[in-house]
């Protein structure tokens, strides 16, 4: 039965300040790392060896992975990077406070923008301190100018069909180190997670979430590893 483990990067300056970040590539607070190896603790206390680990092109989440692996004594795992694991681009909103967004727009709307479904944040002006699209990481990609998580899990999933399930399916234990909305989109497609339910989905940063598979790579069980720090999970059909 392959087993998968989602690892949400460790606190990143920008969680510290609240600020929206989507793409910015900010690094992990000193907490952050200690997260990140508190994690691979856990990791190597549940005896998962991963054949792999997928993360995104951010450091925050490269870093993570890599500190949990190291402290789980899991160092020589190959690492794949890819920009579709990436956090939700959040388009206009990257770099502002979120307090002081709420205050300016309401709670009610910046919780749509953050937790909905499919209404993403304004876009992105191009030529702004926030324009990717001349970063070499996304050179030849058709990068996008906002996300909501819909059009997050439409980038998602046809990676995790085409480069993660393979992996799973061939039976191998697989470390995914992302980001909070990368995953919410992976956990919203295992789950089969209602459209209007995901709004309640949060993934606590740093706390492997372990989910065991069936052959069909449908959840079969699921746990965070830090059972003190764990949010709830969607029900697994
Ligand atoms: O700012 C972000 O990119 C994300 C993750 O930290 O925030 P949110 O909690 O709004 O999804």
């Amino acid at each position: 039965m392959p087993r998968l483990i989602l690892l949400r990067h460790g606190q990143s300056q920008w969680n510290l300040e609240n600020r929206f970040t989507g793409w910015v590539d900010v690094d992990l607070t000193a907490e952050g790392e200690a997260q990140a190896r508190r994690g691979g603790e856990l990791i190597a206390e549940a005896g998962f060896k991963p054949a792999v680990m997928f993360t995104s092109v951010l450091t925050r989440a490269k870093r993570t992975g890599a500190i949990a692996l190291q402290s789980a004594g899991l160092k020589d795992v190959p690492t794949i990077e890819d920009w579709r694991l990436n956090e939700r681009h959040y388009g206009g909103l990257t770099g502002l406070d979120k307090a002081e967004t709420a205050k300016l727009h309401g709670e009610d709307q910046v919780k749509v923008w953050r937790r909905s479904y499919d209404v993403p944040p304004p876009p992105l002006a191009p030529g702004g301190e926030w324009d990717f699209t001349a970063d070499p990481r996304y050179a030849g990609q058709d990068i996008p100018d906002t996300e909501s998580l819909k059009t997050t899990l439409d980038r998602v999933l046809p990676y995790w069909n085409s480069a993660i399930a393979p992996r799973l399916e061939a039976g191998e234990d697989v470390l995914i180190a992302a980001h909070g909305n990368s995953l919410r989109a992976i956990v919203k497609h295992l789950f089969d997670v209602p459209d209007d339910k995901i709004v309640g989905v949060e993934i606590p940063t740093g706390n492997p979430l372990e989910i065991d598979l069936d052959a069909e790579l449908k959840p079969v069980s699921a746990r965070y590893l830090d059972a003190g720090r764990a949010e709830s999970l969607p029900a697994i059909a």
